[in-house]
């Protein structure tokens, strides 16, 4: 019987290999994670995180806990259990050349056991996880050109052929699967960081940003998807994966493709910023004493995760002005939020145990129970992620429990600023001309 052993129960080890046991069932599938709980959680009614359409997946089977520590001790540990000749599979995002890290642990610890490591990196995205998996676009497998190589690609070939159609399965080289994977990150948040840097330009000239997306998607050669103006992208791999890419480019002697690279995510830190000095400019250039309401903390809708969300950069903005901050999101925990706040950068990429402690709360940081809660008596509303039921408020509503003059900066583009101006907000929306009061205070970008 095939088995699969999947390390790492997170937002890609879960859902990957519950369509995997879906899919597969002659094949056995167990997941272990260094975290307890985590697999507890997995176990449970509980799923450790929120993907649409997860709940319904059956097939995870009863997951086994292992107590492993780190990513390298992974392979170390491949290579003290194993019995018998094994796959390895990197599924993780990695830099450029960790198959070959890989390999060398594992070939100096063989015990006369043969290993093969192929690239398979994931591409879903978190929302739709679990359609990405049913439905791929291409699964990408690299290995080594040899014989034996080649017969491990099929080996994995074979397990997503039982629902992936033959002509999305692409073979490649290991390295060029591994770069694929960061290639393709750097091309999207790429294609946000341009639409962003437009977006700039359409509050400077009277242009709307969602018409000049429109027009310019329409051209077949660039497309429609990923051209939407937002307050910038997040999530765990975007920022990452492209830090990783310009990395990998200083390492081979190639500055200018670095710096190239590196620009979005300058783009991405500026539109941050921009919109913090938009909201204290508009408001008398000071926010401090000053209630804001967040509307939505995760990177994006339909997912509970924080990382790296545009949110985290903007609250902490808008704190280091002394606002009073009360945040609303539909997935995220008030604890989840409190951590957010106070923690560095990339914190969140380190195992559970070695993430600073659970710390105090930041006193002018509440969370509220509905959209309606966070605003009221609020002097402005930000709107930063797009989350369907912020397009169903009531507005009016929201107005009426607000200070005036009342102030929605929407950071996402989901509510008709046309439709907020008649209420009576004064309104900003990214990439979207301006309101005279906007105009009359200028932000300082
Ligand atoms: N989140 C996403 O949408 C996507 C993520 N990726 C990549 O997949 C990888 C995993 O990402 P996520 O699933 O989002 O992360 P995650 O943090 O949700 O999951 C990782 C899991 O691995 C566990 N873990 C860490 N070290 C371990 C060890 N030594 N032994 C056993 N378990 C261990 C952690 O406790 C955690 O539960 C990353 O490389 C990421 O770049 C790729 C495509 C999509
Ligand atoms: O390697 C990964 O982790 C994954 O990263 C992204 O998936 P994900 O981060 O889950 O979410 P996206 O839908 O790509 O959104 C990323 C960020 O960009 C923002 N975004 C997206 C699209 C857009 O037009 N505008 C925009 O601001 C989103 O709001 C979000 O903050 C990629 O889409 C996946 O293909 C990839 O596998």
């Amino acid at each position: 019987m095939v088995k699969i052993c999947c390390i790492g129960a997170g937002y890609v080890g879960g859902p990957t290999m519950a369509v995997i046991a879906l899919k597969c069932p002659s094949i056995k599938v167990v997941v272990v994670d260094i975290s307890v709980s985590r697999i507890a959680a997995w176990n449970s009614d509980h799923l450790p995180i929120y993907e649409p359409g997860l709940d319904e997946t059956r097939g995870l089977g009863a997951g086994k806990a292992a107590d492993l520590t780190y990513w390298e001790s992974a392979a170390r540990m491949i290579a003290d259990v194993s019995k018998t000749d094994k796959i390895v599979v990197e599924k993780s995002t990695v830099p450029v050349k960790t198959a070959e890290a890989i390999e060398k642990i594992l070939t100096h610890n063989s015990n006369g056991i043969n290993y093969q490591i192929l690239s398979n990196p994931e591409f879903l995205a978190e929302g739709t996880a679990i359609q990405d998996l049913f439905m791929p676009d291409r699964v990408l497998i690299g290995g080594r050109e040899t014989p034996e190589g080649r017969k491990a690609v099929q080996a994995l070939k074979e397990v997503y052929a039982h629902w992936v159609p033959d002509d999305r399965i692409i073979t490649t080289n290991l390295w060029s699967a591994e770069l694929s994977k960061l290639a393709a990150n750097a091309f999207l948040a790429q294609r946000i960081s341009s639409i962003n840097a437009i977006s700039a330009l359409c509050e400077a000239t009277g242009a709307h940003v969602s018409e000049v997306a429109y027009a310019v998607g329409k051209d077949a050669r660039i497309g429609p998807k990923f051209l939407n103006a937002s307050v910038g992208f997040g999530g765990s791999c975007f920022q990452k994966d492209i830090l990783n890419l310009v990395y990998v480019c200083e390492c081979n002697g190639l500055p200018e493709v670095a710096n190239y690279w590196r620009q979005v995510i300058k783009i991405n830190d500026y539109q941050k910023s921009r919109l913090v000095n938009r909201i204290v400019s508009s408001m008398f250039n000071t926010v401090a004493g000053k209630k804001i309401a967040v509307l939505g903390f995760a990177f994006k809708k339909d997912t509970g995760d924080t990382r790296e969300t545009p949110a985290i950069d903007v609250c902490k903005g808008l704190l280091g002005d002394k606002a009073e901050i009360s945040i609303y999101d539909p997935q995220v925990t008030e604890d989840q939020i409190q951590r957010d706040i106070v923690m560095s950068k990339f914190d969140w990429d380190h195992p559970v145990h070695l993430q600073p402690m659970s710390p105090t709360a930041v006193k002018q940081v509440s969370v509220a129970w509905d959209a309606y809660a966070a605003a009221k008596g609020a002097h402005g509303v930000c709107i930063l992620t797009e989350w369907d039921e912020f397009k169903e408020l009531d507005y009016k509503k929201i107005y009426d429990s607000m200070q005036k003059p009342a102030f929605i900066f929407d950071g996402r583009n989901v509510v008709d600023p046309q439709m907020l101006r008649e209420i009576g907000f004064i309104v900003y929306s990214i990439g979207k001309p301006l309101d005279q009061w906007l105009k009359d205070m200028p932000a300082v970008v």
